[in-house]
């Protein structure tokens, strides 16, 4: 029995309908929790496939969960579908042309991320129906990964509980394993009240909380220098207050991204920042309320998943890109600066070259010098032993979250990279669903890894899902 290539053959089998699933919800892009047509549109599609559905995951009613099969190891394959704001973008061409002005758009990919993990599961539920072998699949459609943590709440939850492992992927400019490293993340909005006033007839009489936003900034400036180099924060200031410089702004809202390497690094982090707000407040006479929105935590690499994840990828090879495919691709390229072009290339330590489309494997120990952001599938990973790919769905240097991405979001290279990256991760639950032995040392590895420092969610207690962050 061969068993890759008759799992191939199944994936090959459903790809027509997931690309169109893909393109679909290319054209209807939707953010952080309002993701209620492309949810829609995976939950039609798990049901024409004939999974067995459960929606509103973890009271999310934008998460969806579909299992086929009976018994034996569950495999998840994890989507996503959310999209970005701003980054609305006509497919195909190489030049910005947004469609709508301010409009949203598939600037992460996740149209193809979400459709072809379905695609994973459809080849895995024929394929276990085909062989006749206990086992089974479940695809989870996970909303809000660009910040709103889903799947750090569905663990919370519960929802992964039995799984046995779970497989997932991203775009990026390679055909290599995603490597296991990334940073735990809070979100936390800070909001300051004072008292308005006429800022030139009574200007003793306000208190500003614009102030207080700005202090704050100041002091977190200033812990910059005194905190671990790989940890960041950011912010974004949501509420200034209002529009008149002649009303002392009496209230005002910033949101910070506080991200370490790990959990109690961030944790220690999310503190000091809290007494750098606490302190802006105290100098303005203002009152602070700190509120968290969301937290993720870094990932966790499992050794034995990537070995078999990164067989997958050797044997299949790049995607089987065509020079139709690199023409486009060299057309985006030319809309790229020469150190974006480069970027991907540094990571890896090579030197760049002028391929458009990646047309190589990278070894799965390759050293690397990563560039970081986080991801919710974090959480996941501490919960269930976890492996991602990276799979070249775009131009070899394209940055995430550009108007370049969702340009290629439905071209044909896309759908190829969507396709292959569909094999390597159905092949992966295959062999973990055939072999008792791999399985063991997939557990082991993941009890290794989490027996001294037990997961612990990164969400403190009573928070909830942020179904309306997108709301402003
Ligand atoms: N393969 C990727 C996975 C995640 C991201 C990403 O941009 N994630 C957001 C989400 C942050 C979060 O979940 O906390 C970020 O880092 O800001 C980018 C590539």
């Amino acid at each position: 029995m061969d068993n890759r290539r008759d799992i191939w053959r199944q994936v090959d089998a459903a790809k027509e309908r997931l690309i169109a699933l893909a393109d679909r919800v290319w054209g209807m892009p939707e953010v952080c929790y309002t993701e209620e047509r492309s949810c829609a549109e995976h939950t039609r599609e798990l049901r024409d496939q004939g999974f067995r559905v459960t929606e509103n995951v973890a009271n999310i009613p934008t998460a969806v969960m579909g299992e086929a099969g009976e018994g034996g190891p569950v495999i998840a394959i994890l989507g996503e579908y959310d999209a970005l704001p701003g980054l609305s973008q006509e497919a195909g061409i190489a030049e910005h042309r947004p469609i709508e002005e301010g409009g949203h758009g598939h600037g992460c990919g996740h149209n193809l991320l979400g459709s072809a993990a379905m695609l994973a599961a459809v080849g895995l539920k024929n394929w276990l129906a085909e062989q006749g072998i206990p086992g089974r699949v479940r695809y989870y459609g996970c909303p809000a990964e660009e910040g709103g943590a889903a799947k750090a709440f569905m663990v919370r939850d519960g929802a992964f509980d039995d799984v046995d492992v779970a497989i997932s992927w991203h775009p990026n400019s390679f055909w290599e394993i995603f490597p296991p490293v990334s940073l735990a993340n809070t979100r936390a909005d800070f909001v300051f009240f004072g008292r308005t006033s006429h800022a030139s007839a009574s200007p003793h009489l306000g208190r500003s909380a614009l102030d207080a936003v700005e202090l704050m900034s100041v002091g977190v400036n200033y812990m910059r220098e005194h905190m671990p180099s790989d940890a960041r924060v950011h912010y974004a200031v949501l509420d200034t207050g209002g529009i008149a410089p002649n009303v002392v702004q009496s209230h005002a809202r910033v949101r910070y991204s506080i991200r370490a390497g790990e959990l109690n690094g961030m944790r220690e982090l999310v503190e000091r920042v809290r007494k750098i707000a606490e302190g802006a407040a105290l100098m303005t006479e203002t009152r602070m309320e700190m509120k968290i929105i969301s937290a993720v935590s870094n990932l966790l690499g499992n050794r034995p998943l990537e070995e078999t994840l990164q067989s997958m990828l050797e044997e299949l090879g790049p995607p089987p890109f065509d020079e139709a495919d690199r023409e486009f691709a060299r057309e985006i390229r030319a809309t790229l600066s020469e150190e974006d072009r480069a970027a991907p290339w540094k990571v890896i330590g090579r030197e760049p070259s002028d391929a458009p489309l990646a047309d190589f494997t990278v070894p799965l120990d390759q050293p690397r010098n990563l560039m970081i952001g986080s991801t919710d599938v974090g959480d996941v990973s501490w919960a269930v032993p976890t492996v991602q790919a990276h799979a070249p769905s775009i131009a070899i240097g394209t940055p995430l979250h550009t108007w370049q991405v969702v340009a290629q979001g439905k071209s044909a290279h896309a759908h190829k990279a969507m396709v292959h990256v569909a094999k390597a991760m159905a092949g992966t639950g295959v062999a973990v669903l055939t072999d008792p032995d791999l399985l063991a040392r997939v557990k082991a590895d993941h009890k290794a890894r989490t027996t001294k420092t037990p997961y612990v969610s990164p969400i403190p207690e009573g928070v909830q899902p942020p179904l309306d962050m997108s709301r402003g």
